[in-house]
């Protein structure tokens, strides 16, 4: 049964990425939670394993879900699979930038006509790489560079805002405004446990900086007490 009470209540600064590999974990998990608390992100690992059977169980239980399949296709392809996202309820869901603008730009038409068009946001540079490995791909540009254009192209294009790390938050924030989303993974509690991160910042700087949304993993998934770091972090202590 839908929890219609939770429908108008604002967005937390969290979204819990479910990088789990079943249903079972996952609901086992989200017991810990409440829609009060954050917001949860369901990725490649996790839809491949349980499709959209868990966005839905999600969505009914209240949750405002971001379906993160990072969508990288030919036009017509991400603009379908966007419309049957939005049919699944979800509240967001990205592709990559480097798609380009016809690509976003039949996204964001795809989605226009649904009764809730979800957030449509696109991948900048992912937030694993570093300078060396992003030249080694060809891109002879500084980061903040690239990530600098693919936001700008994503806005010209009529997306909701980007996935950036928090590092490039405070620029991106200056030149794109107030009301773009700056969704940003790599949100560390301790520098000393970065995982396969490498451009990372920690919660309270991170929304100091501009971001909107704090993706956050492990950090919170592996944690003890996931529902007390949520909490500290909605109340900006840490
Ligand atoms: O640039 C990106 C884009 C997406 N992600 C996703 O965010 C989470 C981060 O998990 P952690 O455990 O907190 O590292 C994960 O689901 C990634 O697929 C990202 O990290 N960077």
């Amino acid at each position: 049964m839908l929890d219609t009470t939770l429908i108008n209540q604002p967005a937390k600064p969290v979204i819990v990425a479910l990088d789990f590999a079943n249903a079972e974990s996952t609901l086992d998990f989200v017991q810990q939670l409440n829609p009060n608390l954050c917001q949860l992100k369901i990725g490649k690992e996790l839809f491949t394993a349980t499709g959209r059977y868990l966005v839905e169980q999600l969505v009914l239980q209240g949750y405002r879900v971001f379906l993160d399949l990072k969508y990288h296709d030919i036009p017509n392809t991400v603009a379908s699979a966007c419309k049957v996202a939005a049919d699944m309820g979800v509240w967001m869901v990205d592709m990559h930038a480097s798609g380009g603008r016809r690509m976003m730009e039949a996204a964001a038409e795809a989605v226009s006509n649904c009764s809730q068009p979800p957030l449509l946001i696109a991948v900048t540079v992912l937030t694993s790489m570093t300078q060396a490995e992003l030249a080694e791909t060809g891109l002879n540009l500084p980061i903040e560079e690239v990530v600098m254009r693919l936001a700008e192209l994503t806005r010209q294009s009529g997306l909701d805002g980007v996935v950036c790390s928090a590092q490039e938050a405070s620029l991106l924030r200056q030149q794109l405004g107030e009301e773009f989303l700056l969704v940003t993974p790599g949100i560390r509690l301790h520098d000393a446990i970065e995982d396969d991160q490498r451009r990372i910042m920690a919660p309270k700087a991170a929304l100091a900086a501009g971001s909107s949304y704090l993706v956050m993993g492990r950090p919170i998934t592996r944690n003890e007490n996931p529902a007390e770091v949520l909490l500290q972090i909605n109340n900006g202590l840490i």
